[in-house]
């Protein structure tokens, strides 16, 4: 599997993306600069965290205009895999690629620590691995998280299936109240209605060894792999 992910000024996650869908997995991971025109010839596309254009405007306002999203946004059609995270998540969904928007955490603070999620569908290029129902735990780092959408956006999301990963708490409950960010629904991720673009606050790439202290994040390159390799349907 060759995957490009993508750089942009002020990304900073970049790097920690290149080596979970590249060297853990044992598979290619290549940096791509945001000028790039073309991604022919790569299986998955990562947009990663960080702080691309300095959040200026609103978080990932400005990449989203950026020309290499012209060819994500081809090859998403296509039903090449897309994996957004954090300010990728918040890349895609200003590019028209997932619904919604994220917005200020509603503590108006940036939040940085472990998070519990509870995995809502396994039917994706990015979840197959794990179980439906399965409980991980997986770093938030942000300022904009809180996912917002229309109550009809909300309800289609919900009922085709759409929602990949919701806070919860750590023995899986559905946080009523209280979620780090005031997203609604406890979103913490999103799937597009074709399902192979995924949008996710929390940093799977960040927990994906031993040596980080937690392997949760591994099942998202790990099931990005099986799917790409055909093991999928
Ligand atoms: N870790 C990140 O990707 C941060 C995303 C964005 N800059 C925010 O603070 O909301």
């Amino acid at each position: 599997m060759k995957t490009a992910v993508i750089q942009f000024p002020g990304s900073n996650c970049d790097m920690d993306g290149v080596h979970a869908a590249g060297a853990v997995i044992g598979q290619q991971a290549v940096p791509v600069w945001h000028t790039e025109t073309s991604l022919e010839g790569f299986d998955a596309i990562l947009v990663p965290g960080g702080f691309s254009y300095g959040d200026h405007l609103r978080s990932g306002a400005i990449a989203a205009h950026s020309p290499v999203m012209k060819e994500v946004k081809r090859l998403a059609e296509k039903g090449v895999p897309v994996i957004g995270i954090c300010n990728g998540f918040q890349i895609l969904t200003e590019a028209g690629l997932l619904p919604g928007a994220l917005g200020r955490n509603n503590s108006l603070h940036f939040l940085c620590h472990d998070v519990h999620l509870r995995v809502e569908t396994t039917h994706s290029p990015f979840t197959n691995q794990y179980q439906k129902g399965q409980i991980i735990k997986i770093p938030i780092a942000h300022n904009e998280g809180s996912y917002y959408a229309d109550s009809e956006t909300l309800n289609r999301l919900e009922g085709e299936g759409l929602v990949a990963f919701r806070y919860v708490t750590p023995d899986g409950h559905e946080v009523l109240e209280g979620n780090p960010n005031g997203a609604l629904n406890n979103i913490a991720g999103i799937l597009n209605e074709k399902r192979n673009v995924l949008g996710m606050m929390p940093h799977p790439e960040r927990y994906v060894e031993k040596l980080l202290g937690n392997t949760d994040g591994l099942g998202v390159f790990e099931s990005l792999l099986e799917y790409v390799a055909g093991g999928v349907k």
